[in-house]
């Protein structure tokens, strides 16, 4: 029942259905979210990660370009040549020794005869020991592997072209491979010049300070390629990768890269933003519509309820509150229509009330009203008399009818209604129709004596109009008997009033007609001869 009546309210039928909308509006804007902008954040963000890797690898290939450059420089270098040729012995002494190697980042240099046999080695050993050896007898049997591999790779090149490598041993390196040539000569190579440079954690430190990006190379092989190029690993932070071929054969150097999430954070702190002022806009604007409906609409509503409870339970009809009638929109116009109906409706009540207490033919009184006057004339308190009646009825009216017609007779009753109206509401008496061609009158506050002499005047009136009445064994015009009585102890009821005037008329009726006769208590009623 309670819950009937809330939901019965428009208002809170109004707030549940702009609650409704705001929850579909913002699962709306969460759908789209989740479907349509976190999508492209996402999409945005691996564009990103991969433009960050794509430029850490090219900051790798500058530095195997920088590589390259310098065994291009060594290997192009007359010295050199002379070197492999065996016409410069003292080339070890000025060149190779533990500082040029350091000075130049490198691992190992490795200088091959046009055979492909070690002509020199120097570098540093498994312990990180300085050794330089005319081939790759001990102490520098560890770089015979490398001698090995580079004269298969020299047999099966086609060009005389430098070449670089990534190099995924335990440790990162990377390695450059350039023919021997004398200068501005174009003959076959006199040998062979292979550098390696180590990428150990200063290098690294160093190429994220170039970069500005935090990365971390480790060797891997094949097999362990990530399984997700791309790892958010926190909601600030994410983890790309890729795998760089690399030497040995199946090797390769991974890149990790820790980014930061900026924009996909910013994008989303904006979208963040936009949604919490969307969600308080619109509350905020649910709260003001729901405050204008209550002033503009419910409000006046309840108004016009209360006003029209209070016509049901007030017997004058309160007036419509000016505000309502005030107003120019469509509740002002409701109630101005509604004041309008009602006023309306009014007078037809009234009319309906004055017809059933009128007489439709005459327009004078009819007997309800009538009676209602008479108990009230009674009943007022106040000094004697308290009221007279008479009671008036046409002579021979059945002789009128029938030689004036009936329609005649209506005319006649119309007319002598007419002019005893006229004669008797000067003094506030009543005139009814109490019969069909009888007629009573209502005298308050006037004695028996009084109401005598008025009737004597309607006689007169009557007399006055001279309406022809052909047919009258009285008179030549239209003449009425009149039976008059008055409030007496003995006479306390309207109805016992009407009775004794009753009786004074039947008394006047046959004493003659058109005569006025009085009705005395105790006395035999007697004429009032003209
Ligand atoms: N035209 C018309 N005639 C009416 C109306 N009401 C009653 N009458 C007539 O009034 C006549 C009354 O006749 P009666 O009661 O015989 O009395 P009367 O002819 O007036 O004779 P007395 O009263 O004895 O003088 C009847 O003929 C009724 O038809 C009415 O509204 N219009």
């Amino acid at each position: 029942m309670t819950s009937t009546l809330t939901l019965s309210s428009l208002r809170n039928r109004f707030l549940l259905s702009l609650c409704g909308v705001l929850c579909l509006a913002l699962l709306s804007l969460v759908l789209i979210a989740r479907y349509q902008i976190m999508p492209i954040l996402l999409e945005d963000e691996e564009h990103f990660a991969n433009a960050e890797l794509d430029r850490a690898e090219r900051a790798l290939g500058g530095e195997l370009n920088h590589l390259r450059r310098l065994v291009e420089d060594w290997a192009y270098w007359d010295d050199s040549y002379d070197f492999v040729m065996g016409e410069r012995p003292q080339y070890v002494d000025s060149n190779l020794y533990e500082d040029t190697l350091e000075t130049l980042d490198l691992d190992m240099m490795l200088f091959l005869d046009a055979d492909l046999s070690a002509h020199w080695v120097a570098g540093f050993d498994e312990e990180g020991e300085y050794v330089s050896c005319p081939g790759v007898e001990p102490p520098c049997d560890w770089a015979a592997p490398a001698v090995a591999f580079l004269g298969r790779y020299i047999e099966r090149k086609s060009d005389d072209a430098t070449d670089t490598w990534l190099l995924a041993r335990a440790e990162l390196g990377m390695a450059a491979l350039s023919p021997i040539h004398q200068s501005r000569e174009k003959s076959p190579p006199a040998g062979w010049l292979a550098m390696v440079r180590p990428l150990d954690e200063p290098w690294l430190e160093q190429l994220r300070d170039t970069t500005g990006i935090q990365l971390e190379l480790s060797p891997a092989t094949g097999q362990e390629a990530p399984s997700q190029q791309l790892a958010r690993i926190s909601p600030t932070h994410m983890l790309a990768n890729r795998l760089i071929p690399a030497l040995p054969a199946g090797h390769a150097v991974h890149i990790e890269a820790l980014l930061p999430r900026q924009r996909y954070q910013a994008s989303l702190e904006t979208f963040r933003f936009a949604l919490y002022w969307t969600s308080g806009v619109l509350i905020v604007t649910l709260l003001l519509v729901l405050w204008l409906l209550e002033c503009m609409v419910l409000q006046p509503l309840r108004q016009f309820a209360h006003y029209t409870q209070r016509l049901h339970q007030e017997i004058a009809r309160p007036a419509l509150p000016t505000n309502l009638v005030a107003r120019r929109d469509e509740i002002g116009t409701l109630a101005r229509e509604f004041n309008n109906l009602l006023k309306h409706q009014q007078q037809q009540s009234e009319q309906l009330i004055e017809l059933t207490l009128h007489d439709p033919l005459t327009g004078v009184a009819n007997r309800r009203l009538y009676d209602q006057r008479f108990e009230q004339a009674l009943n007022r308190p106040g000094p004697q008399p308290r009221a007279a009646a008479m009671m008036i009825d046409i002579d021979h009216f059945k002789l009128y009818n029938d030689h004036y017609g009936h329609q005649a007779g209506d005319a006649c009753l119309v007319a002598l209604a007419q002019c005893m109206r006229r004669r008797l509401s000067d003094h506030g008496f009543l005139l009814a129709r109490t019969g069909g061609e009888e007629f009573s009158v209502l005298l308050p506050g006037t004695s028996l004596d009084d109401a005598l002499l008025h009737a004597q005047g309607l006689l007169e009136a009557i007399d006055d109009l001279a309406l022809p009445h052909a047919l009258s064994p009285t008179d030549d015009s239209v003449t009425v008997s009149i039976g008059v009585a008055a409030h007496h102890a003995e006479l306390t009821t309207p109805s016992e009033i009407m009775r004794a005037a009753d009786q004074a008329l039947y008394q006047a009726k046959a004493s003659g007609r058109n005569r006025v006769q009085a009705y005395h208590v105790h006395d035999q009623p007697s004429p009032i001869d003209r």
